[in-house]
């Protein structure tokens, strides 16, 4: 497999944007530029002028994100005097409607109710139901939608489906973007600790789709902010929807699940126990190699090794990326033909009969639980073969959506910002279930179901090759330590504070800040 330095498409036609509200900045991410936002809570005083004309906004929904996007909005705008409301909408007969009750939503307020009726009094409508409940329901959404309103989505998930189905979002509406590229547990914990750390929080892409009122990019970029997002940069909602799709099934959730299943039997099979596999293999990567990306970026994990742990390390990178590379090529190439939504909107409609399963009752977890408990955070290994093997899949990862035309700022985001800073460290904190049901029910049935995709290959045709005495590939090597995306990666690390994330661990009162 001779690598190539990739061809790359042109970028994903961005728009580019002007903003009256916020300062806009030039960012060089490798050979090309980009323009961001950035954010932090002394812009909070320019809210008002980017919420101009909004009154009321409808946060559809209680999943992952609307309760982190509720309360940060509702905060948000409280705190620069803006007097704008926001109410949750919910189903009917939601099981979710007392929870929006106990962070302070409710009825006698206005600001909970059922879910059409806050739409049609909505001047912006957030709209966080899952995705496969816009694909059934967008036609009465649309029609419950005021006139003037916008329509905001944090995924472009159904302006894949409409393609796929040939229809469009009505032309007289406002449709904007703003998708934060973590989990919404992430986005409200961060933002908590912004309010000492000023600019701490989730990044999140922003796209216009459709701007009627001429208002749009502002609201999208206060939205953002409001949010806590420490930069926002631009995207389309279909750029989006492939790297998203894409990126969760990859190396954010499916893959690494998939690595840690593989790692953990051969690492027994080679004669560690247990609790010693699941320390070279889990821990390894959520409580060393991340935190070392977090701070010091990818290439620094190998530069970190001697040089024995570097030929191990090799071995592991030269057999893993060009497996991990086909899985992920695929996953591409479902996502981007409309075939993986198709698959999450399917699952949806089966839901009810087949409810999705737990992913944590396996021995790998059970073990994982018990190694928790009597964690040293000091003392966690560095395993060169596990560090080999995730970074090659990282990177392979960064080469398809490169080669694919996506901008650096997505590609870093969706491929190293999100699992350092945002699920890993839950993966960390209670295990891959703990991280992965945190996340969309369009990353929680994509993740299972290509999880095993990932442990398959890569025992297959990765471990049997290093087995087999599969040399080192020398090229491979060297388009990774030469790659244009480290001083991306950099940039993008410089543009947020270096805050970690603070889970507060169950078993104790003590907050443990994973690093
Ligand atoms: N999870 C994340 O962190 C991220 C998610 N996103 C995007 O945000 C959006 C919301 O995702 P997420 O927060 O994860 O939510 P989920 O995907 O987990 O969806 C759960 C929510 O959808 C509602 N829902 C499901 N079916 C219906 C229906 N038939 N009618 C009305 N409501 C329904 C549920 O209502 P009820 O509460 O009544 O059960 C629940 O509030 C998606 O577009 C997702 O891609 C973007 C970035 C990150
Ligand atoms: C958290 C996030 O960004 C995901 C993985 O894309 C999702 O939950 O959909
Ligand atoms: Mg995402
Ligand atoms: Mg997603």
């Amino acid at each position: 497999f001779a690598p190539s330095a990739f061809t790359a498409k042109p970028t994903t036609a961005l728009q580019g944007f002007s903003s009256k509200v916020f300062e806009t900045q030039e960012v060089s991410f490798a050979d090309t530029k980009e323009t961001i936002v950035k954010g932090g809570r002394d812009l909070f005083p320019l809210l008002p002028k980017a919420f101009e004309g909004i009154e009321r906004i409808g946060v559809i929904g209680w999943g992952s994100q609307a309760p982190a996007q509720a309360q940060n909005l509702k905060d948000s705008l409280a705190e620069c005097g803006a007097d704008i409301k926001v109410t949750i909408g919910l189903r009917e007969g939601s099981s979710s409607w007392e929870q929006a009750k106990e962070v302070g939503f409710s009825e006698d307020e206005e600001t909970l109710g059922e879910m059409f009726d806050v739409i049609s009094k909505s001047d912006l409508v957030v709209l966080l139901i899952s995705d496969a409940a816009q694909a059934k329901l967008y036609k009465e959404i649309f029609e419950a939608m005021k006139p003037g309103a916008t329509l905001g989505l944090s995924h472009g998930f159904l302006l894949g489906h409409l393609d796929s189905i040939g229809e469009k979002f009505p032309e007289d509406m406002d449709v904007i973007a703003v998708c934060p590229k973590g989990m919404g547990p992430s986005v409200r914990r961060l933002y908590e600790q912004g309010k000492e750390v000023n600019g701490a929080g989730i990044n999140s892409s922003f796209g216009v789709h459709q701007d009627v009122s001429g208002k749009a990019t502002d609201l999208a970029l206060g939205w953002g902010i409001a949010l806590g997002s420490p930069f926002m940069f631009e995207t389309t909602l279909r750029s989006e929807y492939k790297s998203d799709i894409y990126g969760e099934r990859g190396i954010l959730l499916g893959a690494v699940h998939g690595i840690v299943e593989s790692l953990y039997r051969r690492y027994q099979r080679q004669g560690m126990s247990p609790e010693q596999a699941f320390l070279e293999s889990s821990e390894s990567i959520t409580g060393n190699i991340v935190k070392i990306i977090s701070t010091q970026g990818i290439k620094a994990v190998y530069d970190s090794l001697n040089d024995e742990d570097k030929v191990t390390f090799q071995t592991a990178y030269s057999a893993s990326y060009k497996p991990a590379k086909e899985i992920l090529q695929e996953i591409y190439d479902e996502v981007s033909s409309g075939n993986e939504i198709r698959t999450v909107i399917m699952h949806g409609a089966r839901l009810d009969r087949y409810p999705v399963g737990k992913i944590d009752g396996t021995d790998t977890w059970k073990v994982g639980e018990k190694v928790r408990a009597e964690r040293d955070e000091e003392n966690i290994p560095l395993n060169p073969f596990t560090a080999g093997v995730y970074v090659a899949t990282m990177m392979a990862q960064i080469d398809v959506l490169l080669e694919e035309g996506h901008p650096y700022s997505e590609v870093v985001n969706e491929s190293v910002i999100e699992a350092v800073d945002s699920l890993c460290p839950y993966m960390h904190y209670r295990g891959v279930a703990f991280m992965v049901d945190n996340c969309s029910f369009t990353a929680k049935t994509g993740s299972r179901k290509w999880a095993p995709r990932f442990d398959y290959i890569l025992d297959q045709l990765a471990y049997t090759a290093v087995d087999n005495g599969a040399a080192i590939n020398e090229e491979l090597i060297a388009d990774f330590e030469k790659h244009t995306v480290h001083q991306a990666v950099e940039e993008c690390c410089k543009l947020r504070p270096a805050v970690d994330i603070s889970l507060f661990a169950e078993t104790s009162t003590k907050e443990i800040v994973i690093q």
